[in-house]
C-alpha cells in the first residue's frame, strides 16, 4: 500500500523531472543553450503559452541565447532561416512520399491532430504525409491564383458590399474587424459551398458592424463569430493540451458557444449539400467521393476558420495602421497609386484583379502586414522522423529522431539584418518602404534583398504545409483594398475618437501580449481602464498561435 500510494509516484516524479532530462535524454549531451529549468521540464514554457506569453518568451529566449535553444526536454526552438529550410522544405517529403516516417510531419507533436472537426482529421490536421501531399494536390487547384482571379465577379460582389457599407456610413464609426472577418467569411464560403443560389454567406449585410452599445460601448453583434473565436481562444488546450480540452470548455463556460459554431457549419454544409450545383468548382464538388459527411464538415470548417479568421485580422491591422496618424502618409500615397492606376477600376467598380496585383506600393503593404502582423506568429512544431536527425552547422550539432523542432515567425519576421540592413526601418514598425527600392539601390541590388526578404517570410509558413488558401488571401485582401481607398469613392480612413480618445501621434511601434499593462482582459469592470489605453495598447495582438486584435475590436471612420 505504501510502496503504492507513495513510493511509486515519488519515483515516477524522480524519474521523470529529475533521471530522464538530466541523464537519459539525448539532447542532453548536446549541451543546447536554454534555461536549465525549461530542460527539466515542459511545463515551464507550457505555462508561458497557457498564460498567453508564449511567442515573447521565445523570442526573448532567441535574443538572449542565440538561434538555438532547448524550451523543453524534447523541444527546441530555431531562429535561423538555414535551419528553418532544412526542416519545412529540405528533407520534407522524399520523392515517393510513401514513408510517412521519412519526413519532418507535424504529427506526434500532437500540435495539430486535434484541429479536427466531427470526430474527423483533415488536410491540416493530418499527420499522414502520404494523405497529406495526395489531398493537397486534388485541392490547389481551387486555391490556384488562376482560379482565384477567374472568380474575380463573385468575389468582388462580396467586397462591393464592404465598399455600400462603409459609405454608407460616412462619418460614423465601424469595427472593421468584424466587417473584414464577414466579408473574408463571405467569400471563402464561395469556394467552400459555392456562390450559386445562397450557399455562400452574406454576413458583410447580416451582422451589425456599427452599432453603438451599453454605457456608450461600441459593441457589434455576430454569434458565429463570436463562437469561432472562443474556438479559437482555446487554441492552448487544442494544441498543448487536449486532453484537458472539453472540461476545460465546461469551466470557461464556453462549450455553448464553440457548440453553436459547429451547428452553424453542420447546418449549412447539410444544406449546401442538397442545393449544390454539381458544376461548380468547389470544396464540397472537390473532395474525394469516398468522403463521408463528417469527413466533408470537417475539411470545410478548417478552411472556413483559416479562410475567415486569419484574412479579417490581416485586413484590420493593415486598415489601423494606414489610419494611424503616424503613417497617414502612406495612405496618401496608396491612394495616388490607386488613382494613378484608374484604368484598372471600369466603370462598374470591377478591378482587374490580374492588374491590381503588381501596383508596388499595395504589395509592399500586404508584405509588410504579413511580417509585422502575421496571423500565425507561434510555432509551427514538426517532428524529427524516426529514420532521420536534424544536422546544423556542418554536423556540429544533431538533433536526434522523435525531437520536436520549431520555429516561429514573429522572430523570424523580425531579424534586423534582413528586415532592416540599414537601420533606418525598425522591425517592430509598420515601415513598407522596406519592400520598395531605396533611392541609393541599383535594380540588381534590390532584387537581391527583396528576395532575401521573402526568402525569411514564414507568414504562410513554409514548404508542403505551406497555406493552402495564400492565393485567394493575397488577392482578396489586394481588391478589398483597392475598392476601399481607389475608385471614385474619395475615402480616407481615421481611429475613431469615439472609440480611441488616445491617439499615439508619434509612435510607429507595434505591441504583442498584455505585458506592461494595466489590463489583461476587456471585461466590463475595466471599462474605465480600458477606454484611456492609446491605440497602440488596443491593438496589441494575442500572444498566442492565430492572433487576433487582444481585445477583439478596431473601429475606423471613413471620411
Ligand atoms: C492572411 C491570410 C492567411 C494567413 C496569414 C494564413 C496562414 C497560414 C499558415 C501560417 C499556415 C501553416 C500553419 C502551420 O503549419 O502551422 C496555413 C495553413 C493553411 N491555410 Fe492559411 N492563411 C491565410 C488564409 C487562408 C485562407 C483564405 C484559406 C482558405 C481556405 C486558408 C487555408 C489553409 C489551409 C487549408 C492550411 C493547411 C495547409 C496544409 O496543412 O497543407 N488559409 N495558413
Amino acid at each position: 500500500m505504501f510502496f503504492i500510494l507513495f513510493l511509486l509516484p515519488f519515483t515516477l516524479l524522480v524519474y521523470n523531472y529529475i533521471i530522464y532530462p538530466l541523464f537519459l535524454n539525448p539532447l542532453i549531451a548536446l549541451h543546447l543553450p536554454g534555461p536549465f529549468h525549461y530542460k527539466l521540464s515542459k511545463l515551464f514554457i507550457l505555462n508561458k503559452f497557457r498564460k498567453e506569453q508564449g511567442n515573447l518568451a521565445i523570442d526573448d529566449l532567441h535574443k538572449k541565447y542565440g538561434p538555438i535553444v532547448q524550451i523543453a526536454p524534447n523541444h527546441v526552438s530555431f531562429n535561423n532561416i538555414e535551419i528553418l529550410k532544412k526542416i519545412y522544405l529540405h528533407g520534407n517529403y522524399p520523392k515517393e512520399y510513401s514513408n510517412s516516417s521519412s519526413s519532418f510531419s507535424p504529427d506526434k507533436t500532437g500540435f495539430y491532430s486535434n484541429f479536427g472537426n466531427f470526430g474527423e482529421r483533415n488536410l491540416f490536421s493530418t499527420g499522414n504525409s502520404k494523405k497529406h501531399i495526395t489531398l493537397k494536390k486534388k485541392l490547389s487547384k481551387l486555391y490556384s491564383k488562376t482560379f482565384v482571379i477567374s472568380k474575380q465577379q463573385d468575389i468582388q460582389e462580396k467586397i462591393n458590399n464592404v465598399v455600400e457599407l462603409i459609405l454608407e456610413n460616412r462619418g460614423e464609426p465601424i469595427n472593421v474587424y468584424s466587417l473584414f472577418s464577414s466579408m473574408a467569411m463571405d467569400v471563402v464560403s464561395g469556394f467552400e459551398f459555392g456562390y450559386e443560389g445562397d450557399n455562400s454567406t452574406d454576413f458583410i449585410k447580416k451582422s451589425t458592424h456599427t452599432s453603438v452599445g451599453v454605457n456608450g460601448r461600441l459593441e457589434s453583434q455576430y454569434n458565429v463569430f463570436q463562437s469561432f473565436r472562443d474556438s479559437s481562444s482555446m487554441w492552448f488546450y487544442v494544441t498543448c493540451l487536449p486532453s484537458l480540452y472539453e472540461i476545460m470548455c465546461k469551466i470557461s463556460g464556453l462549450d455553448k458557444s464553440i457548440q453553436l459554431g459547429r451547428d452553424w457549419i453542420w447546418e449549412h454544409l447539410q444544406k449546401c449539400i442538397d442545393n449544390k450545383n454539381k458544376n461548380e468548382t468547389t470544396m464540397i464538388n472537390s473532395l474525394p467521393e469516398s468522403y463521408t459527411l463528417p469527413q466533408i464538415g470537417s475539411e470545410i470548417a478548417d478552411h472556413i476558420l483559416a479562410g475567415h479568421e486569419t484574412t479579417g485580422i490581416t485586413l484590420s491591422y493593415i486598415c489601423w495602421e494606414l489610419s494611424r496618424p503616424s503613417n497617414i502618409y502612406l495612405q496618401q500615397e496608396l491612394i495616388k497609386e490607386l488613382k494613378e492606376n484608374e484604368t484598372l477600376f471600369t466603370i462598374e467598380n470591377k478591378i482587374n484583379y490580374a492588374e491590381i496585383d503588381k501596383l508596388p506600393l499595395l504589395h509592399a503593404i500586404i508584405q509588410e502586414a504579413g511580417r509585422l502582423h502575421a496571423a500565425i506568429p507561434g510555432i509551427e512544431p514538426r517532428f524529427v522522423p524516426s529514420d532521420k536527425q536534424l544536422i546544423i552547422n556542418d554536423g556540429a550539432i544533431i538533433i536526434p529522431s522523435g525531437t520536436m523542432v520549431s520555429c516561429q515567425p514573429y522572430s523570424i519576421h523580425r531579424n534586423p539584418k534582413i528586415f532592416d540592413p540599414s537601420g533606418e526601418y525598425h522591425v517592430n514598425s509598420f515601415y513598407p518602404e522596406r519592400w520598395l527600392q531605396f533611392e541609393n539601390e541599383t535594380e540588381a541590388e534590390y532584387q537581391k534583398r527583396i528576395r532575401n526578404m521573402e526568402r525569411n517570410m514564414m507568414n504562410f509558413g513554409q514548404g508542403n504545409r505551406m497555406c493552402l488558401g495564400m492565393h485567394l488571401a493575397l488577392i482578396e485582401m489586394k481588391a478589398c483594398l483597392a475598392s476601399i481607398y481607389g475608385t471614385s469613392n474619395n475615402v480616407h480612413s481615421k481611429i475613431s475618437p469615439e472609440w480611441c480618445p488616445h491617439i499615439a501621434n508619434d509612435s510607429k511601434v507595434a505591441k504583442m501580449g498584455y505585458s506592461d499593462m494595466p489590463i489583461n482582459s476587456k471585461a466590463s469592470d475595466n471599462y474605465d481602464i480600458y477606454h484611456k489605453l492609446s491605440d497602440i495598447d488596443k491593438m496589441r495582438m494575442a500572444d498566442s498561435y492565430t492572433t487576433r486584435p487582444l481585445f477583439d475590436e478596431c473601429w475606423l471612420t471613413f471620411e
